[in-house]
């Protein structure tokens, strides 16, 4: 947890009087500010200092249920008593101060909605009977075999269960126009590895639930979707979402190609049987049967814009929009696609929670201009009764900054020979110098900045795991070019521990969960402290320790390095490693150039130009700089002649085989 680490000292509880603060850009590597500088009311959730790897102050109290339905603004006078085994609860006070302890910050975007409440932590065992958890979403989490709730889940899933579908459950006649309160819309900024899956699929799983034991016949349709910027990350939060909806009668699907979305209807079962069969027979595209549709937003798109695989009211129903690693889907990557889709989303009760471990304040602007011309747009604010939409902001942690529990390394190899040398070091224990450090213990990634270099790197370490410890099976390289059954294949044999060192690019920067990878490294600079804080964050997940990054750099690098040096200082800061020896030089943090905003634009989009086709197009000497082989240009000179002439000859062989022998037909080949 961001929360927990060495220097510590107990959190105070602070009073205060607002959770609605106006923000103040802070600096990366300015001290934290005191909390009584910016903030109202002296609150301060980020109060760095104040960490306790203790407990928080809190005492469980008995709460409320009021006929099952809370809006998190009870009062503790308002509490009808209850088992206080069920029911723990906080004060305000203690609330307050749990917050504190655990860095979270949360903060109402548009404060003039009047749903500005007073939102509460809680833990796993209250949940239930707080927001009416079914008994089998429960048991499923139960499952899971957590013990309590992460940081972000204990900000988010009170902000996120506490919606008003949960209670208009119980009038289901109610009309969208007398329905006085919307779903809050969500901006999270938490680390990587925090889990920040679970704490947007239980709330979706738990209204979807709710929506359907309204409804006597279900409508068939979609009811949420899940955006992610990969196939990979699609899958596993596909995966994840099965294995809570479990038992549940959720249908959790992987958008496919093939697929076709059908208008919202109610079928009767057999009726339903018959529209199943007719479409398989006819070989027409599979109707997506989902209540929970997870896709890329490029398919998703492409899916909707073709008037043959969906129809135009296909997403009627959709009353959840998750944007995982939203500020890559609202990056231009990705941005047409992903708001090409969300305009497409016209339920008046539609809630949009955006997720990432780095959030950039364009993101941020993007996404609340979004939200809020698309209320205006469904004309949900001029619907008499109704009011804006809480948007809320939860911070947890330092934003954009990296997960502190893990070691970074920042080493300088000068040449792209030197980085080779330096990767085959920390690969074999025996030639590990003392400087450094340990060899790296599998299973571990590697990234590279094209899918040609991944490539060659891998060509290039595919001997290095000797025979007896399975050899080039343990070693393997996945990128977009791949198939998808290679590249279902690579993720599988990844997970279960056959493949050991597995080179990619930046497609499995984000959001991918391999569970126990004991380091990352970064053989090209990552090009935006974003994409180095994504990496470096698959490893360490969950609050693990043990986990090592290493950066790899050579001469051309540096120019582009102050990114990462002050990500890498600024972990080092939040961890507290002032004994421990520190492995950003000072001048890297402070020598270097700063990069103008245009530079960092480009790096950002092309990475570092010698590395790239159109680079070395550019510049012939570069191809040899920046070519991944330890072999020397003789070397490859005469192994090219041997391969040439082992070529021309057996092509001579085949032509005499045919009688085919032309004028030639006397020289005797190299051989
Ligand atoms: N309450 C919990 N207690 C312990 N482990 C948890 C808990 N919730 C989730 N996890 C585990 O934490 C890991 C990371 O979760 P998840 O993939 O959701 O992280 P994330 O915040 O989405 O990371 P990223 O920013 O990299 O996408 C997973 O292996 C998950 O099983």
């Amino acid at each position: 947890m961001p929360s927990s680490g060495a220097r510590v000292q107990a959190a105070q509880p602070t009073a205060v009087a607002a959770t609605v603060k106006t923000s103040k850009k802070r600096k990366r590597g300015e001290s934290t500010p005191n909390p009584s500088d910016d903030q109202p009311g002296g609150l301060d959730f980020f109060d760095t200092a104040a960490k306790s790897n203790t407990r928080p102050a809190v005492q469980p109290k008995q709460e409320a249920v009021r006929d099952g339905k809370n809006d998190g603004s009870e009062q503790p006078g308002d509490e009808a008593p209850l088992s206080a085994s069920m029911m723990p609860t906080m004060s305000d006070e203690e609330a307050r101060a749990a917050l504190k302890q655990h860095k979270l910050k949360v903060t109402l975007l548009n404060p003039t909605s009047s749903q500005a409440k007073q939102r509460r932590i809680v833990s796993f065992q209250d949940m239930r009977a707080r927001f009416g958890i079914s008994s089998r979403l429960a048991g499923n989490l139960d499952e899971q075999g957590y013990s309590a709730p992460t940081e972000v889940q204990m900000g988010a899933l009170p902000i996120l269960l506490d919606a008003p579908d949960h209670y208009l459950g119980r009038h289901s006649l109610v009309s969208a126009d007398i329905v006085s309160v919307l779903s809050s819309n969500l901006l999270t900024v938490a680390p990587t590895g925090s889990g920040k899956t679970l704490a947007f699929m239980l709330p979706l799983l738990h209204r979807v639930q709710s929506r359907r034991h309204q409804d006597p016949i279900p409508t068939k349709a979609v009811s949420a979707i899940v955006l992610a910027p990969t196939k990979e990350l699609v899958g596993q939060i596909t995966n994840e979402g099965r294995k809570l909806a479990k038992g549940t009668g959720i249908n959790v699907t992987q958008l496919r190609k093939g697929m076709r979305l059908s208008p919202p209807t109610r079928p009767s079962k057999n009726e339903a049987e018959d529209a199943s069969q007719t479409s398989v027979m006819s070989g027409e595209p599979t109707i997506v049967k989902a209540d929970v549709l997870i896709s890329t937003p490029g398919l998703l798109q492409s899916m909707l814009s073709d008037e043959r695989n969906s129809s135009r009211d296909a997403l009627l129903n959709v009353q959840e929009f998750v944007l995982d690693e939203a500020d890559v889907l609202l990056d231009p990557l990705f941005r047409e696609q992903t708001l090409g889709v969300w305009r497409r989303l016209t339920n008046a009760r539609l809630s949009v929670s955006l997720w990432s471990a780095t959030m950039g304040s364009n993101i941020e602007e993007l996404a609340r201009t979004t939200i809020k011309d698309w209320q205006e747009q469904v004309g949900a604010r001029n619907a008499e009764s109704m009011q804006e939409a809480p948007f809320i902001r939860l911070v947890v942690g330092l934003k954009d900054s990296a997960v502190p529990n893990v070691e970074h390394k920042l080493i300088y190899a000068a040449t792209e020979q030197g980085k080779l040398m330096g990767l085959r070091q920390l690969l074999h224990p025996a030639s590990t110098p003392q400087s450094a450090g340990a060899p790296l213990l599998p299973p571990f990634l590697i990234f590279t900045q094209t899918i040609e270099r991944a490539v060659a790197l891998h060509s290039e370490l595919l001997y290095d795991i000797p025979a007896e410890a399975g050899g080039i099976g343990r070693i393997a390289v996945l990128h977009a070019d791949l198939t998808d059954t290679a590249r279902d294949s690579v993720m599988t044999r990844f997970r279960r521990g056959e493949i050991w060192v597995l080179i990619t690019t930046d497609l499995l920067s984000r959001g991918v969960d391999f569970r126990g990878i004991n380091a990352v490294v970064n053989y090209d600079i990552p090009t935006s402290s974003a994409a180095y804080v994504h990496r470096i964050g698959r490893t360490g997940r969950a609050g693990r320790t043990g986990g090592v990054a290493v950066t790899l750099y050579s001469k051309d690098d540096i120019p582009y390095l102050k990114h990462v040096a002050n990500v890498v200082a600024m972990a080092q800061k939040q961890e507290g490693s002032s004994t421990k020896q520190a492995s950003v030089q000072p001048w890297l943090l402070d020598a270097l150039p700063k990069l103008s905003k245009e530079k960092k634009q480009t790096l950002k989009k092309r990475g570092i130009e010698s590395r790239t086709t159109r680079g070395k197009a550019n510049d012939s000497k570069a191809v040899r700089g920046t070519r991944i082989s330890s072999k020397a240009g003789f070397v490859k000179q005469v192994q090219n002649n041997r391969k040439g002439a082992i070529l021309g000859s057996q092509r001579r062989a085949q032509a005499e085989a045919l009688g085919d022998v032309g004028d030639d037909s006397d020289f005797a080949g190299f051989d």
